[in-house]
């Protein structure tokens, strides 16, 4: 298996604050690789370092896929007043290959077109964005993502705010991009959509918690028996309670003195 990314310890900082601390992780090329981990872990700040939007501050990133990766945003992200069109909006994702405002070829639109009906969106070509629900926008900007034909698609929470049926229809189009030999890499909250991907990494207050790549897992025992009522989000190991279950082999035991210390 070959790695799309290597990051060596790699520190990332939103101005003078360090949010990403010594991460050292491999990305394998042209599978899916799914990134939890609680809010304000770092799960976007390392999104953006995987695809260069956000500068490491130290450590050192290694690429080997070719040209610019697509990068799909949280929803939130998006101006909600952005006055264009779903046709429009997914077109601008061929402006990766063309430059911003340039003029798109037949290519392009025929592209753009295609992705639309990869994410059943095409019946709302002509609807402006603003006017759609977070669900539909949410697949709109997959579809723009689409269209930029990147080697690397990393996706921000890809599935939040879609029903069950669009979920299992988003983990199908990941998978089918993979298999067409692109690398994905996606945030979500969500460890069922965790669980589909090919490879699981969890971060924790920016430090790579559980690596289940090679079915390492990585987190101290000491950091394990800190009282997780604490964090008032439930249980901190719940995702990696789940994966090394499923994925069998050294991760399990841990796995199951971690679900012990969920219940
Ligand atoms: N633009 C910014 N300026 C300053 N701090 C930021 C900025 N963006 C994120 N942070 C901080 O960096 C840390 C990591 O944030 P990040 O968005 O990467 O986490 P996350 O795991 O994606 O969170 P969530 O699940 O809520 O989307 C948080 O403490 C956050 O407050």
């Amino acid at each position: 298996m070959s790695n799309s990314i290597e990051l060596t310890q790699v520190s990332a900082r939103h101005g003078a604050t360090t949010v990403l601390h010594g991460v050292t992780v491999s990305i394998p090329a042209h599978q899916v690789t799914a990134v939890t981990g609680h809010n304000g872990s770092g799960k976007s700040t390392l999104l953006g370092v995987l695809s260069g939007a956000h500068p490491p501050a130290s450590g050192s990133l290694r690429r080997s896929h070719s040209g610019r990766a697509a990068l799909v945003v949280q929803r939130s992200e998006v101006p909600d007043a952005l006055p264009i069109t779903v046709r429009q909006a997914v077109a601008m994702g061929r402006w990766a290959h063309r430059g911003a405002w340039r003029r798109l070829t037949r290519e392009d639109r025929l592209i753009a077109e295609l992705c639309m009906d990869r994410l059943g969106v095409t019946g709302l070509a002509d609807r402006r964005l603003s006017t759609l629900s977070g669900g539909q926008r949410q697949r709109v900007l997959l579809a723009q993502g689409l269209a930029q034909q990147s080697d690397l698609l990393v996706l921000d929470e890809p599935c939040t705010g879609l029903d069950a049926e669009a979920k299992e229809q988003i983990a199908a189009l990941l998978a089918e991009e993979s298999a067409r030999g692109v690398t994905v890499v996606h945030a979500t909250h969500d460890p069922e959509d965790a669980a589909k991907a090919d490879h699981h990494i969890t971060l924790s207050n920016g430090r790579l918690l559980i690596d289940i790549t090679e079915l390492r897992v990585r987190w101290s025992w000491r950091e394990m028996r800190s009282p997780t009522a604490a964090t008032g989000r439930g249980c901190r190991f719940a995702n990696a309670c789940q994966v090394p279950r499923r994925a069998g082999g050294p991760g399990v035991k841990c796995a199951a003195r971690a679900a012990a210390h969920c219940r």
